[in-house]
């Protein structure tokens, strides 16, 4: 845990699955700071910085575009649900069928949203942010009947409200 974040005394630190998840991945790329030039992640933490800055971008288009990918195949199959319906087909009553297209567009909305969050721990560990530095960012902005019990905090004094 970085200096600029704290457990509250008398919680326990939690175990979820997608915490030990992005532990594992961050501290991956973290080793990669000393492997070749074959690394992807190697290159991208010591090449200039735009080049993972603008992956974070495309990335994050390519979620976007996923989704509405999503949305598209949702949609058509809402319409082909009403024109077989009807005039006098009760709106509640649809039988909407999704397409194994469908699941497609989920199984890539997923996938490109990894892509994403691979390449923001790369920025984060380019820049020096820890995954508990980071959490505690997320944790700070969450009332108290959110937070996971244990949750790490930033401290007042690293806190940004741009008050
Ligand atoms: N999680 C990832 C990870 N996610 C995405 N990527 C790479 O990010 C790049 C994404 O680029 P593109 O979007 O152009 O390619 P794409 O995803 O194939 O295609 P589209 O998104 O365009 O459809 C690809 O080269 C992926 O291999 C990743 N590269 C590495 N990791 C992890 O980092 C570890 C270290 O990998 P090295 O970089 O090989 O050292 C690996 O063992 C993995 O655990």
């Amino acid at each position: 845990m970085s200096d600029k974040t704290y457990i509250p005394s008398g919680e326990e630190a939690p175990a979820l699955q997608i915490g030990s998840t992005l532990e594992a991945l961050a501290a991956t790329i973290a080793g990669r700071r000393g492997a070749g030039e074959e690394s992807y992640t190697y290159r991208l933490l010591t090449s200039s910085p735009d080049e993972v800055l603008k992956k974070v971008m495309e990335e994050a288009g390519e979620v976007a575009l996923a989704a509405k990918d999503v949305e598209a195949w949702a949609t058509s199959s809402l319409a082909a649900a009403l024109a077989a319906a009807g005039a006098d087909g009760a709106a509640d009553e649809l039988a909407v069928q999704l397409p194994p297209e469908y699941d497609a567009a989920i199984d890539h909305l997923r996938y490109e949203a990894a892509d994403v969050v691979y390449h923001l721990l790369v920025v984060l560990e380019r820049y020096g942010i820890d995954l508990d530095e980071f959490a505690a960012e997320l944790n700070n902005r969450m009332t108290d009947a959110e937070r996971p019990n244990g949750g790490v905090r930033l401290y007042e004094e690293h806190v940004e409200r741009g008050k």
